[in-house]
């Protein structure tokens, strides 16, 4: 029998290359905690397969106790795991001493939902303070938090206190904070779940900036679908302490495969019927109804004028009923319900034309 296929032999053998190096690996990991007070123990993590590569943003996503905080809180120590192994830059950290980690989070920073700023410290002490515990020097201090504060946008902010921000501020106080020991690898905690979409979009927009600026890889743990959208190159679905679905976050979030991936996706992806038009949609034709489509364009296909030639081409009118186009990991992908007559040959011809053109196209009912 042939020795399984490594996935990335299999990426090249079909031309797509290979994933950069993985910084971060989990193989097999799982995590058990004891029971509290005769409860019986809690199985958080099980036989977690993940690979973080060098320079990506990778999100996971889940629900509220699917296990991300203990999933995240692994990689820099403050949870141990109860089997498995996990590398960081090839070193086997699963068994690190207290002193061992203390070492390892200078290249693995870490900022936080409600962002764990010390309310005595200004913002620059706040700043500055992982690198007093490293006992670098006073002026390299002060060099490397100016240049920081520049970054994250808060240079006129320095000597104010964390109760004196907004939440966005002090989210980008934790950035600062995080990159301080210009670390590798920055965790981000449910990092804008206690933000403002406005403000989240922002914080996003510097995370984004960080990685592609300074090769910083990001790994973040969120139960939002919009923040993996954003910013994510690749994405894990984690349900009941186990990835159910990995991958490159446009294929993931344009052809789900898994349910759980699928309730994620419909909040960024879906697009709804008008309620009038719901209402009356029924499965079989009666004479004279419109066939309802639902068209999913992808990539290049998503901004094609599809539409005016299918009027103009087939001769066929086309009322648009609802849509949307958006982007998924900077790439156009779009949803579109449409009504046609369910007549043929026009049917026909228009399911005809849509697939030659590589759109999923589906009839999902008819309305008179
Ligand atoms: N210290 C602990 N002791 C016992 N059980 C724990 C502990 N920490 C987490 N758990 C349990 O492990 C499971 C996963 O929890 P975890 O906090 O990792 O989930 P989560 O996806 O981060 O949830 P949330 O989004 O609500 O923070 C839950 O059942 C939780 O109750």
């Amino acid at each position: 029998m042939n020795a399984p296929l490594k996935p990335d032999a299999f990426r090249v053998g079909i031309g797509i290359p290979p994933l950069p190096e993985p910084i971060i690996r989990f193989e097999r990991v799982g995590k058990v905690f004891a029971g509290r007070r005769g409860q019986s123990e809690v199985e958080a993590l099980a036989g977690i397969d993940l690979d973080v590569p060098k320079g990506a943003i990778v999100g996971v996503i889940g629900r509220s106790g699917a296990g991300k905080s203990t999933l995240i809180r692994l990689v820099n120590g403050l949870e141990r795991a109860s089997s498995g192994r996990i590398l960081i830059e090839g070193e086997d950290v699963t068994g690190l001493s207290e002193a061992g980690w203390r070492a390892r989070r200078r290249t693995t920073g870490m900022i936080f939902q409600h962002f764990n700023l010390l309310s005595s410290r200004t913002v620059f002490d706040n700043v500055a303070l992982p690198l007093e515990i490293a006992g670098t020097p006073k002026a390299e201090i002060t060099a490397q938090v100016e240049r920081l504060l520049d970054l994250v946008g808060l240079a006129d902010k320095r000597e104010r206190y964390p109760a004196e921000l907004s939440g966005g501020q002090k989210q980008r106080v934790g950035i600062a904070r995080a990159l301080a020991t210009e670390p590798k690898v920055l965790l981000c905690d449910e990092a804008t779940s206690a933000l403002d979409p406005e403000t989240t979009q922002s914080i996003l927009a510097l995370l984004k900036q960080v990685n592609r600026e300074l090769g910083v890889t990001i790994l973040l743990i969120t139960h939002e679908i919009p923040v993996i959208k954003e910013i994510c190159d690749r994405v894990a679905v984690i349900e009941g302490g186990r990835i159910v679905e990995e991958g490159d976050t446009f294929s993931m979030l344009t052809q789900p495969k898994h349910p759980t991936t699928a309730r994620f996706v419909e909040a960024v992806t879906g697009v709804d019927l008008p309620a009038h038009l719901a209402g009356r949609l029924r499965s079989e034709p009666r004479s004279g109804d419109a066939a309802v489509l639902r068209i999913t364009f992808t990539g290049e296909n998503a901004t094609a004028p599809v539409i005016s030639r299918l009027s103009s081409i087939i001769g066929v009118d086309v009322n648009i009923l609802a849509g949307r186009i958006d982007a998924i990991a900077g790439k156009p992908f779009g949803s579109l319900l449409v009504s046609v007559p369910a007549r043929e040959p026009e049917l026909g011809a228009v399911l005809g034309a849509l697939k030659s053109l590589e759109l999923k196209v589906e009839v999902i009912g008819h309305v008179a």
